[in-house]
């Protein structure tokens, strides 16, 4: 049995996936009228309408049945995964936990792993990126994602367990490239949208991405990520993806910027307080890393998205 802690799009699809082979899932939604809807109608009209529940896939509000020592994969936003362990941390305890989250917390400058390892203690913290849409996920189309976990055996089942025909796992020991890839190339998504909402032009983005690529080597190696995690899925791969699709919700985010429109706020945007808590950290270590301040200039409303452009075109000239 494996558990998923969180009923929004990425944790729904993961269930699908993982279902879809007769494996025995149980997902977990904080809400009772959300999961009494989900199982009555199996589907989860309100993340991923239109795509059935499989038949093993079952839904409980209820967090106290999750099996002991069984494996969890939790799927909540980035913000909101500190209040959610404190609030359920007697039931997730003495278990793999595995983070299915993307970003950097705000008020603590620390990402999932650290996250998890203190607020449950006994737990064996794991990490599941790269990418990939749900919806891509639960319609089962191709897709291929990074399990990081510290300890390589515990790495190697998970591995096992959560590979489907459809969806490939790797798996790496390098927790911290893992999960800063994910978090770092949402921000460079933002800038990315902004470019495009604002009509810079494609050039502008390559630039941009490979200049943002840069930028993330520099937070994660300096935290001890090793270099071929940010080449893989969960970086490189993944900063791809997300800077280059309106099925991305920090694109589309920052296209909005970039043509001075609004955004509905109820949507999941991870970049957003990453940028901060990045920008934050990076002033601390004393990292250059100007495509973070310039979202962060734009998010805070210091900076047009123009002047914004001016301030990265202008900087002094340098060897790449
Ligand atoms: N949607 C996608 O395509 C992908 C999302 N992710 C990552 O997955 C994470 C979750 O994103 P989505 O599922 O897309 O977000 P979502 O906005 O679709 O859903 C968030 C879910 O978290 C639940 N939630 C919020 N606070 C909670 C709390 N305190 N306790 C319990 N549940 C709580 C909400 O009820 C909601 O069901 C993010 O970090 C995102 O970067 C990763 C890969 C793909
Ligand atoms: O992480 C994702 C793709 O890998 C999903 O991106 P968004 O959160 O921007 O929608």
């Amino acid at each position: 049995m494996i558990t998923v802690a969180g009923s929004g799009a990425f944790g729904t699809a993961l269930a699908i996936s993982l279902a879809s082979t007769g494996t025995p899932v149980l997902l977990w939604a904080r809400d009772p009228e959300q999961a009494r809807l989900m199982q009555q109608s199996r589907e989860n009209a309100l993340r991923l309408p239109g795509i059935p529940l499989p038949d093993s896939l079952q839904i409980t509000a209820d967090i106290g049945s999750i099996p002991p020592e069984t494996p969890v994969l939790v799927s909540v936003p980035m913000q909101k995964l500190r209040d959610m362990l404190i609030a359920h941390r007697a039931a997730l305890s003495g278990r793999t936990l595995v983070a299915c989250c993307k970003g950097v917390e705000l008020s603590s400058g620390l990402g999932p792993i650290a996250i998890l390892s203190d607020l449950v203690p006994d737990s064996i913290p794991a990490i599941l990126t790269g990418p990939s849409f749900a919806r891509d996920i639960a319609q089962g189309l191709p897709t291929a994602l990074t399990l990081a976990c510290a300890e390589a055996e515990v790495g190697k089942s998970l591995q096992k367990a959560l590979t489907t025909p459809n969806l490939r796992i790797y798996r790496t020991t390098d927790t911290t490239g893992a999960e800063l890839g994910g978090a770092l190339k949402n921000v460079i998504a933002i800038a990315a949208g902004a470019v495009m909402g604002a009509g810079l032009g494609e050039s502008a983005r390559a630039a941009l991405m490979t200049r943002g690529y840069a930028e993330m080597q520099r937070m994660a190696l300096a935290l001890g990520a090793q270099p071929e995690t940010l080449a893989g899925l969960s970086g490189f791969g993944d900063l791809t993806l997300t800077c280059t699709s309106e099925q991305s919700r920090n694109y589309r985010f920052g296209q909005s910027l970039g043509r001075n429109a609004t955004f509905d706020p109820t949507i999941t945007v991870e970049g957003a307080a990453t940028a901060h808590a990045v920008l934050t950290r990076a002033r601390t270590m004393k990292i250059d890393m100007p495509i973070t301040a310039a979202v962060v200039a734009l998010l805070d409303g210091t900076l047009k998205l123009r002047q914004a452009m001016d301030m990265l075109l202008s900087r002094p000239l340098k060897e790449e």
